[in-house]
């Protein structure tokens, strides 16, 4: 496309945008009884609120071979963006709406995907439409996909050169004809995601086989670009087999799982939009509300923009930890809570849930009527604690009986970390608090850290279907699940042999060198990835006797090399750099001694377990002999290795583990 008429198709999409934000606006100010929050659950008043408007942001936009009457009324190509809108007789729809598979490809199927003759994708920088980039499904695209809307100069015709994607794979069957409106049927090609059908009944186990990429050269100069301190909609970037896992019906049980940066958390975040979007037919939304539970208060930061980004003012979602669910259910501040999650497995073990059931039991036959859910909760507890009566205990089993007897007093319980989901798995059999009602689907990321207890807790709180997202290689307790079919025996989820499992192969974050590097903690059969990145540094080894300060050299060469970008140094006893940042001038956020700043540079210095599922440009790792193995395998120090996006540095004092030692400098 010749530059001027490239500048003016330009201008013209950035005027399509501002006109749509402002609609968009104009639509956040009226009252809209239809778009009422479907739910008062989460809004703690009792009362709905209000759901506000989407931003007003195009994704991008199809250009189909020719005019279309069905759907478009004569039109030949549509936007997709937040929401739906008729921008001056060109439709918008939501990127959540049936059509726009048309955009994502994938192999879901809407009959305007076999007439889309180019695709094209916008990009954004700091909240400004600043490029488009179009790609054709058909050797002979028109030579004016994308009629021109606000001017209207004529142009010369040229023949464009587009760049082919290509084309998506076909529907295994055809299927029926549907409206933009209602939801496009999927289909199961040998490609297709492990996904349930719509009736619930789940397909065969199966591996993602690599859809093509669509959109790649923006993908990749987005990959490369300065990670934000939050996770960001990649909606114009979205890959087919994403969407596919994104749009997956609600009313099934999925498995996802993949080696870190495979994008698992961006996946998690947009299918929670997804389920709660009003442009998805309800009989695909789950029946009720959608928690999204991480691993920590990091996490949930991490992605909760994003979230409302892609659903504003939705009342349907809400993202936790899984500690902050326990202390929902315990009234017990986090800060409080002393000691490890577990000490053995029999703390987080499900049996537990069962005595505490017996031990409900027989407190309800005493009749005594309690205040508050404290004292109820004590009452069952401490019957559990001295394993019911020497008439009746509550099991014979001599492990049992031994571990009941080892239980502290209900004061000390209470704030024992290794306890909370003992005590929170009591209050799910006593009663649920209100604010936990009516969830319909649980996305459970990181699921691998997750105790078999609190799968339990979670699955007293759910009554409808789960996202299950993990990596078992990140696992950094020996207390946790090895195996995704003891995920799905704890939750119910049905199957016919095995659980479906997808896999995804892409490892979006980092780059092959360290992907290479961190992979050699894993088994041989467990190393395939395919790094998006193909270029970057090598991961650089430093041995020093003064460990702190060379994390910080480190640090403040990496915050030089990227200034736009993040770092973190990541640490089992931060304390220790801490005390070396705070030397050299560096300030804490108030609250939160995560963060450090100085001179307008933000450094964070975190331990492994704060930094599950969060990423960084520049990361440097300390002494990863001290990371705590389990099982014999090194769950923590492969996560922290990769947490880094574009530089690892790892500084070490003591022997480096085994599988590293190599590449000195
Ligand atoms: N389609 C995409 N377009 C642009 N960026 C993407 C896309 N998919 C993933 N990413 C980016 O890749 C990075 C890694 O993704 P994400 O955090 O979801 O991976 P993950 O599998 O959850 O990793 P981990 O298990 O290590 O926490 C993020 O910065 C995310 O924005």
């Amino acid at each position: 496309m010749a530059p001027d008429n490239r500048a003016a198709e330009l201008s013209d999409e950035r005027a399509a945008e501002k006109q749509y934000a402002e609609a968009m606006h104009r639509r956040a100010d009226r009252p809209q009884p239809t778009q009422g929050a479907r739910s008062t659950y989460w809004t703690g008043t009792g009362q709905p609120i209000a759901r506000r408007a989407a931003f007003g942001e195009l994704v991008g936009r199809v250009a189909l071979r020719g005019p279309e009457h069905e759907h478009l009324d004569g039109a030949s190509d549509f936007y997709i963006g937040d929401c739906h809108y008729n921008l001056d007789g060109v439709e918008i729809f939501s990127w959540a709406a049936p059509v726009a598979c048309a955009f994502f490809r994938g192999s879901t199927h809407h009959t305007l995907c076999d007439d889309v003759a180019v695709i094209r994708t916008f990009v954004h920088s700091g909240g400004t439409l600043t490029e488009f980039h179009d790609e054709a499904l058909v050797d002979d695209p028109p030579s004016r996909p994308f009629a021109r809307r606000a001017l209207n100069i004529p142009t010369a015709p040229i023949r464009p050169t587009i760049p082919r994607l290509p084309t998506k794979q076909p529907p295994a069957q055809q299927q029926p004809r549907t409206t933009p409106q209602t939801p496009a049927p999927t289909s199961a090609g040998s490609t297709a995601v492990a996904r349930a059908n719509q009736t619930g009944a789940p397909r065969a186990s199966t591996s993602r086989a690599k859809t093509p990429l669509r959109a790649e050269s923006v993908l990749q100069s987005r990959l490369a670009a300065p990670r934000a301190e939050r996770l960001t909609s990649v909606l114009s970037t979205l890959q087919p087999d994403q969407y596919e896992i994104v749009t997956a019906p609600g009313r099934a049980d999925l498995v996802v799982e993949g080696q870190p940066g495979t994008g698992k958390t961006i996946i998690a975040a947009h299918r929670a939009a997804y389920l709660v979007s009003p442009a998805v037919d309800t009989s695909l939304r789950p029946t009720g509300s959608v928690l999204l539970v991480g691993p920590s208060r990091e996490y949930s930061r991490h992605v909760e923009g994003l979230i409302s980004s892609l659903a504003p003012g939705s009342s349907d979602i809400r993202v936790v930890a899984v500690p902050e669910v326990l202390g929902l259910l315990t009234q017990v501040n986090e800060r409080d809570l002393r000691g490890p999650t577990s000490y053995t497995w029999q703390d987080v073990d499900t049996e537990l849930a069962a005595l505490a059931g017996r031990a409900l039991a027989k407190a309800k036959r005493t009749g005594r009527r309690h205040p508050n859910m404290r004292s109820a909760l004590e009452q069952v507890y401490e019957i559990l604690r001295v394993n019911g009566s020497s008439a009746e205990p509550l099991t014979n089993d001599a492990e049992w009986r031994h571990y009941l007897r080892s239980l502290p007093r209900f004061g000390e319980a209470r704030v024992d970390r290794s306890l909370q989901p003992l005590l929170a798995s009591i209050v799910t059999q006593i009663k649920l608090p209100q604010q936990l009602w009516g969830i319909g689907h649980v996305i459970v990321d990181e699921a691998q850290d997750v105790h078999p207890l609190e799968w339990e807790v979670l699955r007293r709180l759910n009554s409808g279907t789960w996202t299950i997202f993990g990596d078992l290689n990140q696992r950094r307790s020996d207390h946790t699940v090895a195996s995704w079919q003891r995920v799905a025996d704890y939750l119910g989820i049905r199957m016919d042999s095995k659980v479906p499992v997808t896999t995804l192969q892409r490892g979006y974050r980092s780059t092959r060198p360290i992907i290479q590097f961190a992979n050699r903690l894993l088994p041989r059969t467990e190393r395939e990835l395919e790094s998006l990145q193909r270029e970057g540094p090598d991961p650089v080894v430093v041995p020093t006797k003064s460990l702190s300060p060379e994390a910080m050299r480190q640090a403040i060469a990496l915050l030089d090399r990227h200034p736009q970008g993040t770092v973190a140094i990541i640490d089992v006893e931060p304390e220790k750099v801490r005390a070396e940042t705070l030397r050299l001038g560096w300030v804490a956020d108030r609250g939160d001694r995560n963060k450090w700043r100085k001179g307008g540079r933000l450094l964070t210095i975190t331990n492994p377990d704060a930094a599950r599922g969060l990423e960084f440009d520049g990361v440097v790792v300390v002494e990863p002999g001290a990371f705590p193995p389990n099982l014999g395998r090194q769950g923590q120090l492969y996560t922290a290795l990769t947490r880094a996006n574009r530089e690892l540095v790892v500084v070490h004092n003591d022997a480096l583990p085994d599988e590293l030692r190599v590449r000195r400098r």
